[in-house]
């Protein structure tokens, strides 16, 4: 089985099965011993200090105060749909909610969890969420994805209709891929579109990516800086790339709609498995010959 990889930057885990649900080395943060057999768990929304919801509320307001120019639109319209931004969510109240637009749902994991459970709560349109913050010293970053970034990342938009049916169909590809040996592709995909993907807008590109959303520094970068490449959505080109871990991304994939991201993972993926498999892989930061890249927003 593979070690854990997680980005560095953003906490996210690069979609391999995690061994040890920990960095590594290190112990996994969560409490795993209380996980149901589907890894869910309790939030414990009582335990939460009063400290670590002022930890959710100050993170929460670096990035609000980010958004604007720089987040798509449908994620600011969606944000408010967190509920009070001066404390952790109850996630049961936050799935009421969020169920009655499109029956979504959040639920409390310790942690990162094995690929197939994750793709399973997926296909169910449960949202996995940790139940844990980081540490105040981890403010700028953790190692693993916490109840922020799963939060502010990625729920808002599951409120929206055509994003929530990509992520249900992402979980159904996922369970099918696992069967085909091809979860690293389909972990590149959910990478660089669900974690790190950028959308047009007729002001320039824009961030929907959670592990952009929820990142300090590299929610500016990834819309305005001129030194990532940004390459037009393209999904054999996506699941051949790899990716970096420890760093802000060296490429980014731009879609032109959420509709267009649905469509591309409408067909039967097997052939498209193979082309892929017989083709090389391709490093980050790297340009194909005759490739269009996008520029940065002003
Ligand atoms: C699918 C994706 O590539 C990745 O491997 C999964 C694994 N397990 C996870 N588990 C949790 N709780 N959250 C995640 O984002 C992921 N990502
Ligand atoms: N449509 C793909 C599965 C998939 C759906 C959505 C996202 C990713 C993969 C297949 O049949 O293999
Ligand atoms: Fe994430």
């Amino acid at each position: 089985m593979q070690s854990q990889t997680v980005d560095h930057h953003s906490g996210i885990n690069l979609g391999v099965a995690p061994v040890t649900y920990g960095q590594g080395d290190r112990p996994p943060r969560g409490d795993y011993a209380r996980a149901r057999p589907d890894y869910t768990c309790d939030q414990d929304w009582e335990a939460y200090t009063a400290e670590e919801h002022d930890l959710y509320r100050r993170l929460y307001e670096r990035q609000a105060a980010q958004l604007p120019g720089l987040a798509c639109r449908e994620f600011i319209e969606a944000v408010q749909h967190l509920g009070r931004p001066d404390r952790i969510p109850r996630f049961d109240e936050l799935s009421e909610r969020l169920y009655r637009l499109t029956r979504w749902q959040v639920v409390a994991v310790p942690g990162l969890i094995p690929e197939e459970a994750f793709f399973k709560l997926l296909s169910e349109r449960r949202f996995p969420v940790t139940n844990w913050i980081r540490k105040p010293e981890e403010f700028d970053y953790v190692v693993e994805p916490d109840v922020f970034h799963d939060l502010f990342g990625h729920v808002p938009l599951l409120f929206n209709p055509v994003f929530a049916d990509y992520m249900q169909a992402y979980g159904a590809g996922g369970l099918k891929a696992s069967r085909l040996g091809a979860c690293e592709m389909l972990a590149r995909l959910y990478w660089y579109t669900v974690e790190f993907g950028l959308i047009r807008s007729d002001d320039g590109v824009r961030a929907y990516g959670a592990g952009i959303l929820s990142s300090a520094g590299e929610l500016r970068y990834s819309v305005c800086s001129p030194e990532p490449h940004r390459v037009p959505f393209a999904l054999e080109r996506i699941m051949r790339t790899r990716y970096k871990i420890d760093t802000y991304q060296a490429t980014y994939f731009v879609i032109d709609s959420f509709q267009q991201l649905f469509d591309a993972t409408e067909p039967d993926f097997t052939p498209i498995y193979e082309r892929v498999r017989a083709q090389p892989e391709i490093a980050a930061g790297t340009v194909l010959p005759g490739e269009t890249l996008l520029s940065p927003a002003r």
